[in-house]
């Protein structure tokens, strides 16, 4: 059996910083992952890259070719990926054996894992490859700092969960930046009432039964918690460990 990371979150919350740090920290521990580029339009890399989806389509190409903008070339290139998932993607996959330890740095956009079925049949493949499959969500902390942000990384990363239905974690990125860490605090274990009654302040009356409904489904997928990592910070490391140990056995 493999394993493998599927590391997603909106454009810029540091996914490729997240995986970089992971590499480094594998390295020093031992361990031996190996990280593949899902990003057609990706240009560097701080990591060695195992695989990488411009073997396969380069968005540029697309972009000159087809005419398209830089959203619809991705989407191009990662329907060409669908369509190539018996041939490329399998071909790739027969130089990894059981134990291996894939970790998937994805692009940025949102509907990748909203609303288009991708990312579901990709992960659908390497599971039907033998991977073991779990998903790393980054949310950058910049845009929890006040309720309404709060809710809506919620709800996007919600949207993953139920699009991808697989192990996820929700990492907070970027905590280096985040100058007041009580401001941050109380999104870290959400008591529903006080997010609502904060939500309610900030909005007008006609919106509070809407909040109660976005408050009650983020209390019922109590699972919505967001796991603080700064990678600027040594204290990364034990963090980094005990949630790669949780993804090793679970993943
Ligand atoms: N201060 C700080 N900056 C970070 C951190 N992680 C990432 N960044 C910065 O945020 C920017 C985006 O980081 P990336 O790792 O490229 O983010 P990404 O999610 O892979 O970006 P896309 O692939 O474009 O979606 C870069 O300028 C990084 O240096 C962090 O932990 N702290």
């Amino acid at each position: 059996m493999g394993y493998a990371q599927l590391v997603i979150g909106p454009a810029g919350s540091g996914k490729s910083t997240y995986c970089s740090s992971l590499y480094r920290h594998c390295e020093t521990t031992g361990r031996s992952i190996q990280i593949v580029n899902l990003d057609p339009a990706a240009e560097q890399f701080d990591y060695p890259v195992a695989m990488d989806i411009r073997e396969l389509i380069c968005l540029d190409d697309v972009m000159e070719e087809l005419g398209l903008g830089p959203n619809g070339a991705l989407m191009y290139c990662m329907e060409e990926l669908e369509d190539n998932l018996d041939d490329w993607l399998t071909d790739e996959l027969d130089n990894y054996m059981d134990d291996d330890y894939l970790v998937f740095d994805c692009p940025g956009q949102i509907e990748l894992f909203s609303h288009v079925p991708v990312l579901r049949n990709f992960v659908e493949h390497l599971k039907s490859k033998n991977f073991n499959v779990c998903v790393v969500y980054l949310l950058d902390s910049q845009f929890i700092t006040d309720v309404t942000k709060f809710i809506s990384g919620c709800m996007a990363s919600l949207s993953a969960m139920v699009q991808l239905e697989l192990p996820h974690v929700n990492i907070l990125s970027k905590m280096d930046l985040v100058t007041n860490k009580r401001d941050i605090g109380k999104y870290l274990n959400p008591q529903g009432q006080v997010l609502l009654s904060e939500l309610n302040q900030r909005m007008a009356p006609q919106f509070f039964k809407l909040n109660k409904a976005l408050i009650d489904l983020v209390d019922q997928y109590s699972m919505v918690s967001f796991v603080p990592l700064d990678l600027r910070k040594e204290s990364r490391y034990p963090l980094l460990s005990s949630l790669f140990h949780l993804w090793h056995l679970n993943g």
